[in-house]
């Protein structure tokens, strides 16, 4: 990808119709100089090819490429969705009507009915369609022009984005090129469902990024992101476990201890000097049976509690933690003497929703790393409303509560309300009891060892992913433990 950086796909009309008018740059030269990077998108095979276009700056690129292939003797039908066009448009489709190309003005639900046919004849369907509908009588247009196209089950390629009405009635293009940066709604969980990144190919149409900096949304993350932060960190030949980090983490239950052993592992394997695992006093004594570099002490423990979150460098709270008035008073006890990051998962995420003050008080860095269910449970949206806008809600809600928010889930989305990432590691495989555990404690270590809290949020999500990327390529399910056993090989690769 040439850009790692996302856009509304609603704002690129008017990024180019801006960069034109700022740069005095001659327009029809613009489009005809896009159109020809453009045409090396359509197979040489394809020699009748539908195209769909509108009135946007999409469809003018569209146009532009309709008029390059017909002077290259290619048969074109086009279709025009669009009240008013650009003159450039206009000007194209006057030439492709004196070259004899097919062209219908698309604006009626009864043209629909014979449409399959006419598509069904080509080889190819260029989507250049952008302008999204306004009006319900749109909407329903639109909706159903998409089925009709869907059906003929073409090969279609996408300009811009894969041309939608709503989450469920997408083009279903088998090839996209995005302009001048990547779009919000590839971030959509539909969309992710629908396409895959290799489908994708960005042209910048040469739009420096001054002409866009103040639209963008969000970030890919990618590896060379978390070299250099993992970079601002070098280690001495002196140094002692304190220098390391303490990772103080209040987790587990009965039946859940799996959850607090998790976090605890994958913080030492993450490289986190210390950790203290605070848990249920009956299970206390059995954590170093199986980590034994971990400290354990009982949750009830308030004193040896105290002493360690005024020492720890970081706090993990949640994991198989429980939804009791316990673990409510122990969270409640971190907010009121924490002095360094909190990181909020699981079942504190659900308490801390009961106590929303506890938000309102901190002055020290708090995270929190909900998946879908947990979000939707906090913020009272439904999990489709959150799936559909997965930038938005994510930075509305760290704006909201000042806090880090990492909404987890297949291509990760992380926001301090200000700057939002979206990550690029991770795989369905890692879709399995406790990989969000171990997360946390990866975050917890990340934190701990002094990293700013966002950067140590991106790096540590990252991190994850890409243990079970590489799991994933000899393995269909990948286990959290195997996850944890991963992370010290995938950390030294990413330093
Ligand atoms: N070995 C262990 O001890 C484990 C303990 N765990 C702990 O168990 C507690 C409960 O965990 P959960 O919150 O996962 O509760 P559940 O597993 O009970 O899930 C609650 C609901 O969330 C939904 N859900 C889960 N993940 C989702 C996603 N990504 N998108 C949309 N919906 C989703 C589920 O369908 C379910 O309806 C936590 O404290 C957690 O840390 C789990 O992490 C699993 C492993
Ligand atoms: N399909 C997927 N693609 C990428 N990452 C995934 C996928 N499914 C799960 N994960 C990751 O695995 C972790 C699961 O966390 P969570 O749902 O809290 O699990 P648990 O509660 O079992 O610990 C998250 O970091 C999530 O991003």
């Amino acid at each position: 990808m040439i850009s790692m950086y996302i856009i509304d796909e609603q704002n690129v009309s008017g990024i180019i119709e801006n960069y034109l008018t700022t740069t005095k740059t001659d327009s029809t030269s613009f489009y005809l100089k896009a159109a020809e990077h453009l045409i090396s998108y359509i197979p040489e095979s394809a020699q009748r090819i539908t195209f769909f276009i509108d009135g946007s700056q999409i469809g003018t690129l569209g146009a532009a490429v309709a008029y390059l292939l017909s002077r290259a003797n290619k048969d074109l039908i086009l279709f025009v969705r669009a009240s008013s066009l650009t003159e450039e448009t206009e000007a194209f489709l006057q030439i492709l009507e004196e070259q004899k190309a097919h062209i219908y003005l698309l604006n009626n639900v009864n043209q629909l009915q014979d449409l399959h046919a006419v598509i069904a004849e080509t080889h190819l369907i260029v989507d250049a369609l952008a302008t999204l509908p306004k009006t319900q009588d749109e909407f329903l247009f639109v909706k159903q022009l998409i089925q009709v196209i869907n059906r003929v089950q073409l090969e279609t390629l996408a300009f811009d984005f894969p041309f939608y009405a709503n989450d469920e009635t997408i083009i279903t293009a088998t090839n996209i090129v995005t302009f001048i940066a990547a779009k919000k709604c590839f971030t959509n969980t539909h969309f992710l469902t629908a396409f895959g990144q290799d489908e994708i190919s960005i042209e910048s149409l040469d739009i420096p990024e001054l002409y866009y900096q103040d639209k963008i949304e969000a970030q890919y993350i990618d590896q060379d992101d978390i070299s250099d932060i993992l970079k601002q960190k070098q280690w001495s030949i002196t140094d002692h476990k304190y220098k390391f980090g303490h990772a103080l983490i209040i987790a587990g239950n009965v039946g859940t201890i799996g959850a607090a052993l998790l976090a605890g592992e994958a913080a030492l394997k993450s490289g986190c000097g210390l950790v203290s695992l605070y848990t249920h006093p009956e299970l206390a004594n059995l954590v170093p049976l199986r980590n034994p570099e971990i400290m354990s002490h009982a949750y009830t423990d308030i004193n040896n509690l105290q002493v360690d979150i005024k020492r720890a460098s970081s706090i993990l709270i949640g994991p198989g933690l429980g939804i009791t008035n316990q673990s409510l008073a122990l969270l409640e006890l971190i907010f009121a003497q924490a002095t360094c990051p909190i990181i909020v998962d699981a079942d504190a995420l659900t308490l801390i929703h009961k106590q929303p003050q506890l938000l309102t008080t901190f002055s020290y860095p708090v995270i929190f790393t909900p998946h879908a269910h947990e979000f939707a449970r906090f913020t009272g949206l439904e999990i489709d409303e959150i799936s559909s806008h997965r930038i938005d809600v994510a930075r509305e809600f760290a704006k909201k509560y000042n806090v880090i928010l990492a909404l987890k889930g297949y291509q990760t989305i992380i926001s301090d309300g200000i700057t939002t990432y979206v990550n690029t590691t991770g795989n369905a495989a890692m879709a399995s009891a406790g990989m969000g555990d171990v997360l946390a404690g990866i975050i917890a270590a990340m934190t701990a060892k002094q990293y700013a809290s966002l950067e140590a949020t991106i790096a540590s999500v990252y991190l994850h992913g890409a243990c079970g990327d590489w799991l994933s390529i000899e393995k269909d399910r990948v286990l959290a433990t195997e996850v944890i056993n991963e992370i010290p090989d995938r950390l030294q690769f990413l330093y």
